[in-house]
């Protein structure tokens, strides 16, 4: 084989870095990944379907999926997670009546094979609101300690004033 044909055949080859943005309705999903991908707030309408970007981030290139999070689109979820390398799970941590529905969904979503190697960044998100949960409150909700042999995080963010380390 050519050394052109060799770079080539390598470029080809490079895998894919797969994020997948989950949660529920209105966490923020869609604010958050057009915060990371170009730094501002845009107007968002509820994702029926995908928004996938690009987003280098350290140098480092991923392609980050923005999955609906309705009730009736949620089953479709599955349909994204092979190959992917970890799933940002945003919360609105001021919907007090949902957190339940999230962590369900949640545990739902780590049970599933094609998951098992995936880390798990999860959002707490709209830390710019009054009553507001913070991330260790939020963490008890989603029983995160509990999680064995998962490599998970979680960080109060919001996605709108840019609040909060990853969503700088
Ligand atoms: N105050 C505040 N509002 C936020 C924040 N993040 C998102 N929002 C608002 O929450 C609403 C829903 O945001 P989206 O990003 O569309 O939510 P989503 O999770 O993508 O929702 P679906 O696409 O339906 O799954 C919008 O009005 C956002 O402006 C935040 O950090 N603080
Ligand atoms: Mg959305």
């Amino acid at each position: 084989m050519g050394a052109f044909q060799s770079m080539f055949s390598r470029l080809w080859s490079k895998k894919e870095v797969r994020i997948l943005i989950l949660g529920l309705d209105n966490a923020g999903k869609t604010t958050l990944l057009y915060r990371l991908k170009i730094g501002e707030v845009v107007t968002t309408v509820p994702t029926i379907g995908f928004n996938l970007e690009s987003v280098t981030y350290k140098n480092l290139d991923f392609n980050v999926w923005d999955l609906g999070g309705q009730t009736s689109i949620r089953p479709y979820w599955r349909c994204y997670y092979a190959n992917t390398a970890a799933v940002v799970f945003v919360v609105d941590a001021t919907d007090h009546t949902r957190l339940e529905t999230a962590a369900d969904e949640l545990a739902a979503m780590l049970d599933e094979d094609e998951l098992q190697s995936a880390s798990l960044l999860v959002f707490a998100n709209k830390q710019d609101q009054p009553g507001v949960l913070g991330a260790a409150e939020i963490s008890e909700v989603l029983k995160l300690p509990s999680l064995k042999e998962r490599n998970w995080s979680i960080f109060p963010c919001s996605a709108v004033t840019g609040d909060g380390e990853f969503c700088e």
